[in-house]
């Protein structure tokens, strides 16, 4: 049997002031260092020992690993930053605010553009100053990678060649791997795994910074998955993700 570990960042500045975020490359608040720091104790705590750790290219998601790999005593642990693990691009919502959104758009839409699995959010114009087609950090992909918007089914055509291609190859080859990503990359990863609807992918939410274990056979299907902590806890987080896209 294989484990890996997936873990979505801790609170970021956008999430505090809940707003659509996608690449936006915001930092984590003093909450969300919390929340690294406690993921790295539970998982320390459980007695989890990792080879090798994968985060995205932004800044929420790999401040996290640090933060817990830091509080593990593991900061020597090889990390692969790899762009296909962002969070889902958000379009032309980046930066709005997703209650005033839900007030303008109706609740009904924004949960389309939030976790539809086949919607994308409006689209960014091409010489909008939110592309991304400047950032160095992406200058080694053709503008075509690079993305103006994703619904959920883009994101899982970017996540699924990174699973497939090197993390899978990691695991199958005996690496222990934690992933620090987001929500919405992290949804793509799970609905492939867990082969999950794309009905029931609407209502998967994943809490802040709370290490998600998945235990996985031979063929790297999966047995089972479960939290580490507090479990009402983590019911009120997800419950509280849900809730973000809708009108006060
Ligand atoms: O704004 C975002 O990029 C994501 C994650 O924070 O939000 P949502 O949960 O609305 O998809």
């Amino acid at each position: 049997m294989y484990k890996i570990v997936f873990m979505r960042h801790g609170e970021s500045t956008w999430n505090l002031e809940n707003r659509f975020t996608g690449w936006t490359d915001v930092d984590l608040t003093e909450k969300g260092i919390g929340e690294a720091k406690t993921a790295g104790r539970q998982l320390r705590e459980a007695g989890f020992a990792f080879d090798l750790a994968y985060t995205s290219v932004l800044t929420r998601a790999i401040r996290t690993l640090w933060l817990a790999m830091d509080e593990m005593d593991m900061m020597w642990l090889p990390i692969k930053n790899d762009w296909r693990l962002n969070e889902r691009h958000y379009g032309a919502l980046q930066g709005l605010d997703k209650g005033e959104t839900a007030a303008k758009f109706g609740d009904e839409q924004v949960l389309v553009w939030r976790r539809s699995y086949d919607t994308p959010p409006p689209s960014l114009e091409a010489d909008d100053p939110r592309t991304s087609f400047a950032d160095p950090r992406y200058a080694g992909l053709d503008q075509g990678s690079i993305p103006l918007t994703e619904c959920l089914k883009d994101t899982v055509a970017r996540v699924m060649p990174c699973w497939d291609e090197e993390i899978a190859p990691a695991i199958r080859a005996g690496k222990q791997i934690l992933i620090s990503a987001h929500g919405n990359s992290l949804r793509a990863l799970i609905k492939m795994l867990d082969n999950i609807s794309d009905d029931d992918i609407v209502s998967l939410n994943i809490p802040n910074g709370t290490p998600l274990v998945y235990e996985l056979d031979a063929d790297l299907k999966p047995i089972r998955h479960y939290y580490l902590g507090d479990q009402e806890a983590i019911a009120a987080k997800m419950a509280a993700v849900a809730n973000q896209g809708k009108a006060k």
